[in-house]
């Protein structure tokens, strides 16, 4: 056995619970000598006592003990340490104690004589094994803060009604159809429709449909298997078999290639999906969300949309009214997305009444997420709340955007590029795609740019 030093995060504390003094004392000397921590217990009841104490990273029990059995701890361990894992060790293994022991998920069953080398390979494994689950917990807690907060914030009656459908529809397995102008919080809404489902215990997988070249589309959706194309170099699972038994979030679906619309239908009404380059096919179990700010039904007539895929996809309709139709959602929205970046303040004191008048009177065209972009923006400028209208983007009120272009006042490439972005919107009433070619811009590089602050320079 190797004297090594374990490093660090390998290190367990471990409870070793038997009744034979011998083992006792050989399993409890081995596992320090491998460098983890062990408390032994010579039976089942002192073993809860010491749980009751004090947290451990694994117990090692055997079955038959006196007074309390070891599947019985396993039981009771369960209740008063579910993040421990727990691992048998028998001298008299038998096929009922090792189903049991799988039922009660446990993480090994070891039978006697267990040599050292292989009661340190399996806490090896086990180590990794809690590794990945704190990496997993870590990654969650990243999604959960890079998602931000799914509330649903606002009061107004439009937005009742769309709080009233959520909550009919969620709980269903029915498709539902999204629609709304850009940055009103169609997404929030489908996360809202998720988490009141049935399925909110399982991935909600979201793909932006507009923010992919067309060749990339059909295997993100639906996979790859290796050689399918130049490139492919080992097989891929697309995002549909990701979600099985979840939830598939098809953002701007408007903007799906014809010849994707057709698979995508054939996916729907039959759940059967087929990985490029593959002749099998994959049942799957998906709900699907979509969501669009294009109106679909002229798009059909235009031949861009298909007829089929529309009835598909239009089961059950949400509206999200556009910001300009809830003025007073606007302030509460304000101090919501404020929070995000200030925790100062006091709620009815973060604005001033000549910023609240500023805000109250814009239009809004990019809804929410304008709304979102400005209040970030005078998060960081603000010193001390409350927010003034200095605070504001200067491109933010049109007279002094029109001051700052006419007068010839100083104005950095970032502003120009914000309101030569808004306007093209306002111009193509939300239609990213015609926007994107007037800027002269991909599209991928508009979303990017309406998703963050990198100026479209630097990310086309
Ligand atoms: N009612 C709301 N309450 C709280 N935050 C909101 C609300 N509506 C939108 N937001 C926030 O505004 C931003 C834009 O919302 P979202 O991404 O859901 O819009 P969208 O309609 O899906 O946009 P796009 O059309 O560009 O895909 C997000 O940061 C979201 O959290």
């Amino acid at each position: 056995m190797s004297r090594k030093k374990l490093p660090k995060n390998q290190v367990l504390h471990v409870l070793f619970a038997d009744d034979e003094p011998d083992l006792q004392e050989l399993v409890g000397e081995s596992l320090r000598r491998m460098g983890h921590s062990v408390v032994v217990c010579p039976d089942g009841l002192t073993a809860i006592a010491a749980l009751e104490k004090e947290s451990f990273d694994c117990m090692i029990v055997d079955l038959n003990m006196p007074g309390l059995g070891g599947m019985e701890v396993i039981k009771q361990a369960a209740q008063l340490r579910p993040e421990m894992d727990a691992v048998v060790m028998t001298g008299k293994a038998t096929k009922d104690t090792a189903i049991e022991a799988v039922r009660q998920n446990v993480f090994d069953y070891l039978t006697k004589p267990c040599r050292t080398a292989e009661l340190a390979e399996m806490l090896g494994r086990l180590s990794e094994h809690r590794s990945v689950k704190r990496q997993m917990a870590a990654l969650r807690h990243r999604l959960r803060q890079a998602e931000g907060d799914s509330k649903l914030v606002g009061t107004a009656p439009v937005m009742d009604s769309v709080r009233k459908l959520i909550s009919k529809v969620g709980p269903t397995d029915s498709t539902v159809l999204i629609r709304g102008e850009t940055g009103c919080g169609k997404e929030l809404v489908a996360r809202a429709v998720y988490d009141s489902s049935l399925r909110a215990a399982q991935p909600m997988v979201s793909i932006n449909c507009g923010a992919l070249p067309e060749n990339l589309i059909e295997s993100e959706l639906f996979g790859h298997c290796k050689g399918a194309f130049t490139g492919a170099d080992s097989a891929r699972m697309g995002l549909f078999e990701v979600a099985d038994g979840g939830t598939i979030f098809l953002d701007e679906i408007g903007e799906l290639p014809l010849s994707m619309q057709a698979k995508l239908l054939r996916v729907l009404e039959t759940g059967d999906i087929r990985r490029l380059g593959d002749n099998q096919t994959v049942h799957v179990d998906v709900r699907v969300i979509c969501a669009t700010h294009r109106d679909l039904e002229k798009m059909v007539g235009e031949d861009l949309f298909r007829e089929d895929l529309m009835f598909r996809i239009n089961t059950f309709e949400i509206d999200v009214p556009p910001l300009r139709q809830r003025e007073s959602d606007i302030m509460p929205l304000a101090v919501h997305l404020l929070r995000r970046h200030r925790n100062d303040g006091s709620d009815d004191q973060l604005f001033s009444d000549a910023a609240v008048a500023e805000l109250l009177a814009h239009k809004w065209p990019g809804n929410v997420r304008e709304l979102a972009n400005v209040i970030e923006h005078a998060a960081i400028l603000c010193d001390h709340l409350p927010i003034e209208p200095e605070h504001l983007p200067r491109h933010f009120s049109r007279r002094q955007v029109r001051a700052g272009l006419i007068d010839n006042q100083p104005m950095t490439l970032r502003e120009l590029e914000s309101i030569a972005i808004e306007r093209a919107l306002e111009r193509h009433h939300g239609d990213k795609k015609a926007a994107a070619e007037e800027l002269g811009i991909a599209l991928k590089t508009l979303y990017n740019r309406l998703n963050s602050n990198t100026p479209a320079s630097e990310a086309a």
